[in-house]
């Protein structure tokens, strides 16, 4: 039996054999001719710098007793999402989702297993919410994510999601949950404690508490879902009757409401970014975290005091700013906040306490249209799939409300408690994702598109000239029914410019740096991959034809537009037979 390992890029490691390969590259071989016997892979170093690990990771498959006994190097220079590969062979496009998912990682997903299992499910963003548990936790959060990536060939982005200064509940005593009963009487308090709370004795994290609230006051409990009148205020301690029952869960939001409307007085002396914020933005720089969400914006100064703060400390970082849509104040400014970010969210969790609830659906739809117009991906979150944190199936009204997000286009879906503490996480990301591709297809045969009318966004000629490309090409390949948009770009933007025309098939992006793709995940429709590509774009073609029809991922006669932002151009081509 004859190995053939001659290729002078490998250093000899040892052989493996197929079946022990891991899931996501077996299926590079199945274009090649002749029985593989084995294939020499290099194990991941020990490196924390995953693109060098990644570029080290050179696969060789081994055909033997087969006329043809060359090796077939298989390029590490194109990395994909392994959801995005094993998708693509399913069921061709049909299989992969164009909106994204973000999940929010708890004690029910936060073991190497549960975080597999999600990303596997389609998870593209792992959220951590520093409301909840130690920088140590999180950060142990974010290297098993780093090291499903190295090791799995995944492509799962971080989020780390600021507290913000609002007023929250302290912890119970450690248990997960405390039932309020219609009726009861329970002490809300500025004092500390240093053995356990007494009976019925929830602390306030905001010292003002006391001094601010009235009696007759409305006190909501994370977004409404328990309520409480204020009857009586004793120095520090804030007397509470229970009027609407449910479950107090640690750290859960407050919101104070006076004569029918938000109290505001607070807020406007607090900070949006808190010394405990500052603390936990270092920490995200320090573990190179893809996107900031900041909770509680106002309006676009805190953004633009984040973003100098990330540019001054860390100038060669590329985190990505998001601002949370929540604040009763944020709605006053959402054109100049979503100007300055790179991205918002629309937090109906938070926004559902500070403004009457038969108004959050409006401001969905707004924020949507607004990030679509500035060209800024949008996330919909809190409460899609609420009932599943305790439920296998969802209720119609989720489904549809899920269906109605899908049908905005917006670029991903959120799961909070469903993913963070639920009993069952991967049932519900598999819902969204049901759901999605069901309302995409509709979407797709209504031809939505076609009623498109995006405003420009352009600031300079040059943004011009890239926005009519995009627009052309798109607007191209839905007319000539391409089978997929290609985009070359450096830093994003031509790729975002194509995602946000919503073409109807599918766009392979293309970008060299690992912070680029992985930004790309949050965006609709686009599936990054890294590749270095040149600036000859015949090159730059021919290569990536033959990389993705040996992954089974385009076929020889499909309809390709390319989109270069080096050219500022496009072809329209059809796959040879020959690469
Ligand atoms: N890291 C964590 N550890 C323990 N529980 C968590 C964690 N993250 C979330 N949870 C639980 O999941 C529930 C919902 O999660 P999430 O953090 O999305 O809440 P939220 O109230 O929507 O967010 P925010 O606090 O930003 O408004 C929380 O109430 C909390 O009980
Ligand atoms: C996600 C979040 O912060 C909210 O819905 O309030
Ligand atoms: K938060
Ligand atoms: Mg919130």
């Amino acid at each position: 039996m004859s190995h053939s390992l001659t290729s002078s890029l490998l250093t000899p490691t040892k052989l493996i054999p197929l079946k022990s390969l891991p899931k996501p590259y077996l299926h590079f071989f199945q274009p090649q001719r002749g029985p593989i016997l084995a294939v020499q892979w290099k194990p991941k170093s020990k490196s924390k710098s995953k693109s060098k690990s990644k570029q080290q990771n050179v696969l060789l498959a081994v055909a033997d007793g087969a006329p043809d006994l060359s090796p077939v190097v298989l390029e590490s220079s194109l990395e994909v999402d392994r959801a995005s590969l094993s998708g693509l062979k399913e069921n061709e496009v049909g299989s992969i989702p164009r909106t994204k998912f973000v999940c929010t990682i708890g004690l029910s997903t936060s073991g190497s297993d549960e975080l597999e299992a999600l990303a596997v499910g389609g998870m593209n963003v792992a959220r951590l919410n520093m409301c909840h548990n130690t920088r140590e936790w999180h950060k142990e959060v974010i290297e098993r994510v780093r090291r499903l990536n190295e090791e799995k060939g995944f492509a799962v982005a971080v989020m780390m999601d600021t507290q913000g200064s609002e007023i929250h509940m302290g912890d119970l005593n450690g248990v997960a949950s405390a039932k309020a009963e219609d009726g009861d009487i329970w002490t809300f308090t500025i004092r500390s404690f240093d053995a356990a709370l007494p009976d019925r004795t929830i602390s306030v994290s905001y010292d003002g508490f006391a001094e601010d609230v009235e009696v007759g006051d409305e006190l909501l409990v994370d977004g409404g879902m328990v309520r409480f009148e204020v009857v009586e205020k004793i120095g520090p301690d804030v007397k509470c009757l229970c009027t609407d029952p449910g479950l107090l869960l640690p750290r859960a939001n407050l919101a104070l409401w006076r004569h029918g409307r938000l109290v505001l007085q607070r807020n406007n002396m607090l900070p949006t970014i808190t010394s405990k914020d500052w603390l936990d933005i270092d920490f995200a720089m320090e573990e190179g975290v893809d996107f900031i969400a900041l909770s509680f914006v106002r309006s676009a100064d805190s953004i633009n005091h984040l973003k100098s703060y990330i540019a001054a400390r860390s100038p060669k970082s590329d985190i990505a700013v998001i601002a949370k849509i929540e604040s009763v104040d944020s709605l006053k400014n959402l054109d100049e906040i979503i100007h300055v970010s790179d991205g918002a969210m629309v937090a109906r969790g938070d926004m559902g306490s500070q403004i009457p609830l038969e108004q959050v659906p409006f401001v969905q739809q707004k924020v949507v249209q607004l990030c679509r117009r500035f060209n800024k991906p949008v996330i919909v979150a809190s409460q899609l799939l609420e009932s599943m944190i305790e439920h296998p199936i969802p209720t119609r009204a989720e489904v549809a409300d899920v269906s109605e997000a899908v049908r905005q286009q917006a670029d991903a879906l959120m799961l909070s408690g469903e993913s963070a503490m639920g009993i069952y996480p991967e049932k519900a990301l598999a819902v969204l994702r049901s759901v999605s591709l069901r309302i995409e297809r509709q979407c797709r045969e209504e031809r939505l598109h076609e009623a498109l009318q995006i405003p420009s966004i352009s600031s300079s000629l040059s943004d011009e000239i890239k926005e009519e490309i995009c627009f052309s090409a798109a607007k191209m390949a839905n007319k000539l029914q391409a089978d997929a948009l290609f985009v070359y770009t450096t830093n994003g933007y031509m790729a975002s410019l194509l995602s946000r025309c919503r073409p109807d098939c599918r766009i392979f992006a293309f970008t060299a740096t690992a912070s680029v793709r992985k930004r790309l995940n949050l965006q609709w429709g686009l599936i990054p991959f890294r590749l270095k590509f040149s600036e000859d774009m015949h090159d730059n073609l021919s290569r990536t034809f033959s990389l993705l029809k040996l992954r089974g991922m385009i076929k020889s006669g499909d309809r390709i537009v390319a989109v270069s932002d080096m050219l500022q151009s496009f072809q329209v081509l059809t796959i040879p037979c020959t690469c």
